[in-house]
C-alpha cells in the first residue's frame, strides 16, 4: 500500500477516497480502524473514516493513532491525515494536536497543511481560506453548529492549536512549480517551522504540491491538495489513470434521503427536494429532547409512504433555528440528539427494505453508518466534486451517498439516483 489515510469524518473519507480512486490508485475507504480480518492487500490507498472531528482533542490523538498503527501494519508508505476543506475545528483542536501526534508516530518533524479544493470553491491565499471568494469567516460556516470558523487567517488558527511552530508556503513558490514549493519548504524547515500552510489557487496549484509533498511521511489536507499524488505514486509504477464511469450498479430496494446538516449547501437541497414535492418529515432536536418525536414516531411515517421514489427525514435548519434549539439543548447536546435519532431510524432501515441511501452531513454520517453495520466501501462514480456513489463491502448490501454538508448542486437529492443502475 502506498497510501495510509486518516479522516477526521466520514464524508471527508469518501472525498479523499473519490479523489485517490478518480486518479488512479485503486482506493478502500473502512468506517474506523480496519478491522485485522479486512484484505487490504490489493489497495494502494487506504483511507480509514473515523469521527474524530469534534470529540476531545486525546481522544482524536488516540484514534488516529489506532488508525495509523493499522496502515502501517497493513504496509503504507506514507500517511495522509484529512481534515474539512474549510478547516472545520476549534482552539482546542482537532487538526494541530492531531498532526502532532502522527508527525511523532511517524518520526519526521515537517509537514504541510492544505485544505484548498478550487472545484469546490476553497481556495488558499497568503494562508487566508476563501470559501467560494468569501473568506472564511464572513462565509456561511462562521454559523457551522459545532465549529464556527471565525478567523480566515489559518497560519493563525492552526497556531493557536498547536504547540509546533506554523509557517506559510505562499502562492509566489506553489506558481513556480514542484522544485520550487521543495525549496520553500526547505527554507520554513530551517527557521524552524515544523507544519507550513500552503496556498492553493486552482488545480495545477494542487498537482504541484502533490508532486513535491509526495515522498513526505506525513501529510496533511483536504482532498484537493491529494490530486497530485496518486500521478507521482503510478509514474513510480508507471500505471495508467483509469478511464472513469458514470453509471453505478447497486442493490434493488427503497430510496431514503436522511439529513442531518445545516450547512447551506444542504439548506438549499431541502429546499428543492421539498420544492420538488419528495415526501418529507422534518425532525427538530427541542422534539426529540422532549418525547413529542421519537425515531419509531419517524419510522411509522416511512411506513406510510408510497414505496416509490425517495423519501426524506431531515433536521436541516437555518442558523436561527439552530441557535434557539442550542440554546435550549446545548450545542453538543443538540447535535447528539439529532444523530442518535437518526442512527436509531437507520438502523431499522435494511430491515424495510431500504438500500439505497444518502447521508447528508459528516458527523451525521457518521452517526449513521455506525448504525448501518457497515465496515468498507467500494468507491464508485462521482455524483458531484468530493461525492461519490460508495457500495458496502459487507455485511448490509446498501448504495450509499455520503455527502459533505456544504457539496453538491441544488438538485443533489433529485438528480443522484438517476447513476444507479
Ligand atoms: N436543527 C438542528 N439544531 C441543532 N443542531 C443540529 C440540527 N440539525 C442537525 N444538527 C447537528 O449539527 C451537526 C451537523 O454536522 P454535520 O452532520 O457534520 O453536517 P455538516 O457536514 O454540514 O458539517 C450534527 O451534529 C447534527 O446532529
Ligand atoms: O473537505 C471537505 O470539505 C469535506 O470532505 C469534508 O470534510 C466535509 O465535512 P462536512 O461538511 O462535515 O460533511
Amino acid at each position: 500500500m502506498k497510501l495510509g489515510c486518516i479522516a477526521d469524518d466520514l464524508t471527508g473519507a469518501t472525498d479523499l477516497a473519490l479523489m485517490l480512486a478518480r486518479e488512479g490508485l485503486r482506493t478502500i475507504q473502512t468506517i474506523g480502524v480496519p478491522r485485522a480480518d479486512l484484505d487490504l492487500s490489493g489497495a494502494d490507498a487506504v483511507v480509514v473514516a473515523l469521527k474524530s472531528r469534534t470529540i476531545l482533542a486525546q481522544e482524536a490523538i488516540a484514534q488516529s493513532l489506532a488508525a495509523a498503527e493499522s496502515l502501517k501494519k497493513n504496509g503504507a508508505q506514507h500517511l495522509f491525515f484529512k481534515y474539512c476543506s474549510t478547516f472545520d475545528s476549534t482552539d482546542e483542536g482537532n487538526i494541530g494536536p492531531v498532526t502532532e501526534a502522527l508527525l511523532a508516530f511517524t518520526a519526521s518533524d515537517f509537514t504541510f497543511a492544505c485544505p484548498a479544493f478550487p472545484a469546490n470553491g476553497r481556495t488558499v491565499y497568503k494562508g487566508h481560506l476563501f470559501v467560494n471568494g468569501v473568506p472564511l469567516h464572513e462565509s456561511s460556516m462562521k454559523d457551522h453548529p459545532l465549529t464556527p470558523m471565525r478567523d480566515s487567517n489559518l497560519v493563525r488558527v492552526l497556531q493557536r492549536q498547536t504547540k509546533l511552530s506554523v509557517g506559510l508556503v505562499a502562492c509566489e513558490d506553489v506558481e513556480a512549480g514542484p522544485d520550487a514549493i521543495r525549496h520553500a519548504f526547505a527554507r520554513e524547515k530551517a527557521v524552524g517551522h515544523q507544519i507550513v500552510i500552503v496556498d492553493a489557487l486552482n488545480d495545477s496549484h494542487l498537482r504541484a504540491i502533490g508532486l513535491a509533498a509526495a515522498d513526505l511521511p506525513l501529510m496533511t489536507g483536504g482532498s484537493g491538495v491529494a490530486m497530485g499524488l496518486p500521478a507521482a505514486y503510478r509514474q513510480s509504477e508507471g500505471r495508467e489513470a483509469p478511464s472513469s464511469s458514470t453509471g453505478f450498479d447497486a442493490p434493488a430496494g427503497r430510496s431514503i434521503i436522511l439529513a442531518g446538516s445545516c450547512s447551506s449547501a444542504t439548506q438549499g437541497q431541502v429546499k428543492t427536494a421539498l420544492d420538488a414535492g419528495i415526501p418529507a418529515l422534518r425532525l427538530d432536536p427541542r422534539d426529540l429532547a422532549s418525547g413529542a418525536m421519537t425515531p419509531q414516531t419517524a419510522l411509522d411515517w416511512l411506513g406510510s409512504q408510497p414505496s416509490q421514489g425517495p423519501a426524506l427525514i431531515y433536521s436541516t435548519a437555518n442558523p436561527d433555528d439552530v441557535q434557539a434549539a442550542q440554546s435550549r439543548l446545548g450545542r453538543m447536546h443538540a447535535g447528539e440528539i439529532v444523530e442518535n435519532t437518526l442512527a436509531e431510524i437507520a438502523k431499522a432501515l435494511p430491515a424495510l427494505g431500504f438500500t439505497r441511501l444518502i447521508v447528508a452531513g459528516g458527523e451525521t454520517s457518521g452517526a449513521v453508518v455506525n448504525a448501518l453495520d457497515v465496515d468498507a466501501l467500494a468507491i464508485g462514480s462521482e455524483i458531484d466534486p468530493g461525492v461519490p456513489w460508495t457500495r458496502s463491502l459487507a455485511g448490509n448490501d446498501l448504495a450509499l451517498a455520503l455527502k459533505s454538508g456544504n457539496f453538491g448542486t441544488p438538485d443533489f437529492f433529485l438528480k443522484a439516483w438517476n447513476m444507479l443502475r
